[in-house]
C-alpha cells in the first residue's frame, strides 16, 4: 500500500516503527519527485500527461485519469487539452453526478468497491478497476473534478485509511494545474486575436520566422497567402459593426476549417488575414487560394433578413521565387498580388454584393 500513509498501531516494536517511518519517507520522496517534475511544465496538456503517467508508474497503479465536470469554467481547460492531444486522459462528467458521488468533498474520497462509481470510470476500464482514490481538483477555490487513481486490487483503498499523502498529492495537482492553466491563458491572450480566436500578427511573425528557417534547413518550399475582404466597409456601414464582426468570424472559421493542420491562419489586421503554408510552392498556394475562394464565396452570413455573401481577394508568394527569402519580401509580394487580384475582380463588373443582398425595406 505505498500510496497511503500508515498509521502506528498502539503496540508496535521499534523495528516495525522504523519500517513505518521509512515507508512514509519513501512516499514523501516520491511525491516530492513528482512535484518537482510537474511544476516545471508550461502547458496544461503536458502537465496532465506527465502527472497521470508518473502517478501511475510510481505508485504501481493500473490506470490514472482525470474527471472534469461540465461546468463552464472547464471549457477553456478542455479546449487547451484537446488542442494538444491530452483529451484521452480526461472524462467529462456531469457536475451533478460527480458532486453526488463524491459529495462535493474537497478531501480525497477512498473507494473500496468501484462499482457504484462506474460512471466516473472510462468505459474501457470499467471491468478492471475495482478500487479507487478520487483526489479533488480545486481551481480558483472551485471543485472542477478529480484526479482518479484506479487499481484492479479490490479494497486497496479503504475509506478509513489515512489519506494524508493523497491529500498532499491532490493539493499539488490542483495548484500545478491552476498555475499552468493561468500561464497558458496569459500566453493565449498575448498571441490570439480576441474577436476571431485566430493567432495574431505578432504570432504570425514568430511562426513565419521559424518556418522560413526550417524551410532553408530542409530545402523545402514555403509559401503564404495574403487575404483581404472585398467591400467589407460596406458591411459595417449597412448592417453595423456587430455584423462586420460576425462576418470576420465566419471567414476566419471557414479558413481554419478548410486548411490542413500544418497550415496556419492569422488575423493580420482589420479585414486582412495571412495563411502560412509550409512545404507548399507558390503554385500550390495559388491553387489552394482558388479553392478557398471557390468554397468560401458560396457562403453567406445570415444577418436578420439579409443574406450577405462573403467575398475576398488574395495574393500568393513563395520563397522559391527570386528575392523572397525573408518574411518582409514574402508578405509584400503576396500583398501586391492581392491588390492586383482586387483590381481585376473590381474591373470584372461584379455586382455590388452587399448592396445587392440588402434586406427589402418594403
Ligand atoms: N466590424 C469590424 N470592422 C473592422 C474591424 N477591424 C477593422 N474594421 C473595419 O474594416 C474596414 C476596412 O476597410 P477597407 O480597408 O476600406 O476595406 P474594404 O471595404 O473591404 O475595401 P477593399 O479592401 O478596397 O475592398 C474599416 O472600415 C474598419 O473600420 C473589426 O474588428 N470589426
Amino acid at each position: 500500500m505505498p500510496e497511503a500513509f500508515q498509521q502506528y498501531p498502539d503496540h508496535i516494536s521499534l523495528d516495525a516503527l522504523l519500517e513505518h517511518a521509512r515507508h512514509n519517507e519513501r512516499i514523501a520522496r516520491t511525491l516530492f519527485e513528482i512535484e518537482t517534475e510537474i511544476m516545471r511544465l508550461r502547458d496544461c496538456a503536458t502537465f496532465v500527461d506527465c502527472l497521470v503517467d508518473r502517478v501511475r508508474e510510481r505508485f504501481h497503479l493500473e490506470e490514472v485519469w482525470l474527471v472534469l465536470t461540465d461546468i463552464e469554467a472547464n471549457d477553456n481547460l478542455l479546449e487547451l487539452l484537446s488542442e494538444n492531444g491530452a483529451l484521452s486522459l480526461i472524462l467529462r462528467g456531469e457536475t451533478r453526478d460527480y458532486l453526488h458521488l463524491t459529495q462535493g468533498s474537497h478531501k480525497p474520497v477512498l473507494v473500496k468497491d468501484a462499482q457504484p462509481y462506474r460512471r466516473l470510470i472510462p468505459s474501457a476500464w470499467r471491468e478492471t478497476i475495482k478500487s479507487m482514490a478520487i483526489l479533488p481538483l480545486v481551481m480558483d477555490d472551485r471543485l472542477v473534478g478529480g484526479l482518479i487513481l484506479g487499481t484492479s486490487k479490490a479494497g486497496r483503498y479503504q475509506p478509513d485509511m489515512d489519506a494524508f499523502f493523497l491529500e498532499q498529492l491532490a493539493v499539488k495537482a490542483s495548484i500545478g494545474l491552476d498555475s499552468v492553466h493561468a500561464r497558458e491563458q496569459l500566453k493565449r491572450l498575448a498571441t490570439r486575436d480576441a474577436l476571431t480566436g485566430l493567432r495574431n500578427r505578432r504570432e504570425m511573425e514568430t511562426v513565419l520566422r521559424k518556418e522560413l528557417s526550417r524551410s532553408r534547413r530542409y530545402h523545402m518550399p514555403l509559401s503564404l497567402l495574403f487575404i483581404d475582404c472585398d467591400g467589407f466597409k460596406q458591411v459595417n456601414d449597412h448592417y453595423g459593426h456587430e455584423c462586420g464582426d460576425a462576418y470576420l468570424c465566419l471567414l476566419a472559421d471557414s479558413l481554419q476549417h478548410l486548411l490542413r493542420a500544418d497550415d496556419s491562419v492569422f488575423r493580420f489586421a482589420g479585414d486582412e488575414f495571412v495563411v502560412v503554408l509550409p512545404n507548399q510552392t507558390v503554385a500550390d498556394a495559388t491553387y489552394i487560394g482558388e479553392r478557398l475562394q471557390e468554397h468560401i464565396e458560396v457562403q453567406h452570413l445570415e444577418w436578420g433578413n439579409a443574406s450577405i455573401p462573403v467575398a475576398f481577394s488574395l495574393g500568393a508568394a513563395g520563397n522559391e521565387q527570386p528575392g523572397m527569402n525573408d518574411s518582409r519580401s514574402l508578405l509584400r509580394h503576396a500583398e501586391q498580388n492581392l491588390y492586383e487580384q482586387k483590381r481585376r475582380r473590381a474591373n470584372a463588373d461584379l455586382p455590388d454584393r452587399h448592396q445587392a443582398s440588402a434586406p427589402s425595406t418594403s
